[in-house]
């Protein structure tokens, strides 16, 4: 346990670049792995949990290098990821071993899956359904959890398969494994997740299109067993990562903050709309392309925010930023109602959970329901001098040290070391902004 503690900050200023996208990261690799030739990925998060998925496709067969920072993947053609003779531990990283287990899963022959006691706390139900439909067979503890051993399809079945909640995983596993069936799969997920797979596959080759229907859900369809060709990949910053600065400089009093570089897939922008209902004043500069994906550099004054409605529709494209919107609706004038927020109770943590825990420590109302949140805001700087629990979520740990540099008195979290799994230099970043985080002293 690494305790943190942030203390109130003065202004935020200045100009900063936060990692890879980790979701694009972890798809690079897998793609790269599956394709024909060699694969370059630039501004790959080097973070725990694309680590671990980049060891995992080592175990499987594939080649992966770092040369002066750019990935090197040579790659084993779709289908020809070989059986790894140990366990894949996937660490804290959920796409990780979701999209994995899909990849595997149309190869003939076994694959143990465990992770840490996080990651072993969650569904996997949710693929297991779909990819048993594609011919693999599973063994897992109770619950249908990690560990689990896959038992890949010796002759992997296209599908039909309708998702019962938006879920970019769910959608990419059984793409994944698709990509090693005859013949077309398709999806049709209820609300649009991002879509990085689908245009990292068009990237490398694949046939791939996608339809919008009336009722505002999404189909989806692969033709399997293309050729993949190896590709060069840039990576744009997360925008689940710039949440932190972008939330911390709309909340400090006086900032004025530049985040270079981020993607902004119209399917992840849902915090900056929610952010501007709120008040802020966001700037989009020199929108452009980059791998396939929207870029822009984002700059953020400090503005009063006001409480909104955060609708059900808009959760998918901002599923990971609920914690730190959070903070943001802590210093908001008025209530702040987030809704439809059931899968958040399934991520790392009870994000929900964990969320109300932590702002009640902190000296902020909030009012839970099964899939809801109602957050009173102070109106300005929260009482704050919380000691939060993280239960293993990097992003937990992150927005409330995000809120203790807004608040009255320092927050403190009870173990900073998940933040490693998503952005290792999120304190160093932070504090070049003008944020005091470090090591929690005793006392
Ligand atoms: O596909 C992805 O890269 C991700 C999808 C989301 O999960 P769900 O598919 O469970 O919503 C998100 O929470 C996760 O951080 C990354
Ligand atoms: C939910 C997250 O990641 P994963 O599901 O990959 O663990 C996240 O990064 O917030």
């Amino acid at each position: 346990m690494q305790p943190m503690t942030s203390r109130p900050a003065g202004a935020l200023n200045g100009r900063c670049t936060v990692p890879g996208d980790k979701s694009i990261s972890h798809r690079a690799l897998m793609l790269g792995a599956s394709a024909v030739g060699q694969t370059t990925v630039h501004g790959l998060l080097e973070a725990e949990d694309v680590l671990s998925t980049a060891t995992a496709l080592r175990h499987l067969g594939a080649d992966i290098t770092c040369r002066e920072g750019v990935w090197v993947i040579e790659g084993r053609g779709v289908g020809g990821l070989r059986e790894p003779d140990q366990v894949l531990d996937l660490g804290n990283a959920g796409t990780g071993a979701r999209l994995l287990i899909g990849l595997v899963a149309s190869h003939p022959f076994t694959t143990f899956f465990t992770g840490d006691a996080s990651l072993r706390g969650r569904p996997m139900r949710r693929i297991i359904a779909p990819l048993q439909r594609m011919g693999a067979t599973f063994c897992t503890r109770s619950g249908e959890r990690l560990p689990l051993a896959v038992n890949g399809s010796q002759q992997p079945l296209p599908i039909s398969y309708t998702l019962p909640v938006a879920s970019a995983q769910v959608k990419s596993a059984i793409l994944l494994c698709a990509l090693n069936a005859p013949g077309e799969t398709t999806v049709v997920e209820p609300l649009p997740s991002r879509d990085h797979s689908e245009r990292l596959l068009r990237h490398f080759g694949a046939t791939i299109s996608t339809e919008d229907l009336a009722d505002g859900s999404r189909r989806i369809s692969l033709v399997g067993e293309p050729e993949l060709t190896g590709r060069r990949i840039d990576v744009p910053a997360d925008i689940s990562s710039a949440a932190f600065p972008l939330v911390a400089a709309a909340i400090v009093p006086g900032s004025s903050v530049q985040i270079c570089g981020v993607g902004i897939n119209p399917l992840r922008t849902g915090l900056l709309t929610s952010l501007s209902e709120m008040g802020a004043s966001i700037r989009l500069d020199h929108q452009r392309e980059a791998g396939g994906e929207p870029v822009a550099d984002l700059a953020i004054d400090a503005q009063p925010l006001r409480g909104i409605t955060v609708p059900a529709e808009r959760v998918p494209a901002m599923v990971d930023e609920f914690p730190v919107l959070a903070a943001a609706a802590a210093c908001a004038t008025g209530v702040t109602r987030m809704l439809g927020l059931g899968e958040l109770r399934v991520k790392e943590s009870d994000r929900l959970a964990a969320v109300a825990a932590g702002l009640n420590a902190c000296g902020v109302a909030v009012d839970m329901g099964d899939d809801w949140l109602a957050i009173t805001g102070c109106g300005g700087p929260p009482p704050g001098g919380g000691h939060v629990a993280v239960h293993l979520d990097h992003r937990i740990a992150m927005a409330f040290l995000t809120l203790g540099m807004a608040s009255r008195a320092a927050v403190s979290v009870d173990d900073g070391a998940p933040i490693a799994t998503s952005f290792p230099d999120f304190a160093a970043l932070m504090n070049g902004l003008g944020a005091q985080i470090g090591p929690r002293v005793a006392g």
